[in-house]
């Protein structure tokens, strides 16, 4: 529901007070023309009360001309960014970055962060930023998690759906999303809530049903029947089913690149306030769907570029599919997650 300029004011304060602003620090506001001017207003005016300085970075739109739709998760690579020396420049200076524009992980992204710089990603709907306000419970949970995730060895997805999916992990690290950039040289997006690595190179193996219900984004579409996969050495081969399959084959081909059907990251939703339905409440343009990347219990599965953590896919087409129902193991042992349900870590507070 709608959500008042006070009250966002107020949310951007608490995310940036978690975030760790001070009045010592410099805070760069980075928008675009289809930027929402509210959240600027509020980022703007919430660091203002932190007694931080304030500037702002405004960068043209960049539209790539194979992007299709308007969800700037889809097509990563090139960004507004892109090649803008001066600005780049602008924005290393400061010590932590509100995005309201989406640089989504791009090199020049990874490049800020390197020196220090902190950013947050903030692109949703302010309803949906309400409804997911960062806590600190949030961030104990996503950490106790990564214990288990960045010293595994192997993951294994399975489904009643009948997905049986396994791979190494080790060669890239984990990623956490908790909803403030606290710590130096962090990236985070608010609102979230969950974690992934990505498979070792040419490591995945197996097949993967994207079941009735589960979530095929960018599309923004709740799957109507299932879609089979087959993954060998890291790479989708084959991809079977009706309609939905058809569709999801025919949008990978148009790229005309072999390398959006590698794996991308991989991990599971631990945010008990983002729920599966949420996505149907929405328009398709009203944001990304977070909800449906950080609801308790998803296997987030996504195909494409690995990039921001050294790989060599640069390919624009990236998928973020959530799947529910997975039993999700680590090592063969630490069960993180078991037909859909957050078993580890154990504790979870509404
Ligand atoms: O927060 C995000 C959003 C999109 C994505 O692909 C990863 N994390
Ligand atoms: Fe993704």
């Amino acid at each position: 529901m709608p959500v008042s300029d006070n009250q966002l004011v107020e949310m951007f304060e608490h995310v940036l007070t978690l975030s760790n602003v001070t009045p010592s620090e410099s805070v760069a506001i980075l928008k675009s023309h289809y930027s929402n001017p509210r959240i600027v207003d509020a980022a703007f005016n919430a660091a203002q009360r932190l007694g931080a300085k304030v500037y702002g970075v405004e960068l043209p739109a960049l539209n790539p001309p194979k992007a299709m739709g308007n969800d700037m998760t889809a097509y990563c690579g090139d960004t507004p960014l892109t090649g803008n020396k001066a600005a780049q420049t602008a924005l290393e200076a400061a010590d932590l970055i509100v995005d309201t524009m989406m640089l989504l992980h791009s090199p020049e992204q990874e490049q800020i962060l390197k020196t220090g710089t902190r950013i947050l990603l903030a692109v949703e709907p302010p309803e949906v930023l309400a409804r997911i306000l960062p806590t600190l419970e949030d961030k104990r949970r996503v950490v106790a998690a990564e214990k288990v995730l960045k010293t595994a060895k192997k993951m294994r997805v399975t489904s009643a759906a009948g997905s049986d999916f396994t791979m190494s992990l080790g060669d890239y690290p984990t990623v956490t999303e908790y909803g403030f950039a606290d710590e130096p040289g962090r990236w985070d997006h608010w609102p979230s809530g969950f974690l992934f690595s990505w498979p070792n190179e040419e490591s995945a193996n197996g097949k993967l049903v994207i079941d009735i219900g589960d979530i095929l984004l960018p599309f923004k579409t709740y799957c109507r029947e299932s879609i089979t996969l087959t993954i060998k050495d890291g790479f989708i081969t084959d991809i079977t089913g009706g309609f939905e399959a058809e569709y999801l084959r025919d949008y990978m081909a148009y790229f005309k690149d072999p390398e959006v059907y590698g794996i991308s990251h991989v991990g599971w939703g631990l945010q008990p306030r983002a729920q599966w339905t949420a996505m149907g409440l929405h328009d398709k343009n009203d944001g990304m769907c977070m909800d449906a990347r950080a609801f308790n219990g998803n296997f987030l599965f996504s195909t494409g570029p690995n990039t921001e953590v050294g790989g060599t896919r640069k390919t624009p087409c990236h998928m973020d599919i959530p799947l529910r129902n997975c039993t999700i193991t680590l090592d063969d042992e630490v069960v993180v997650v078991n037909a859909g349900e957050v078993v580890f870590p154990n504790t979870l507070s509404e």
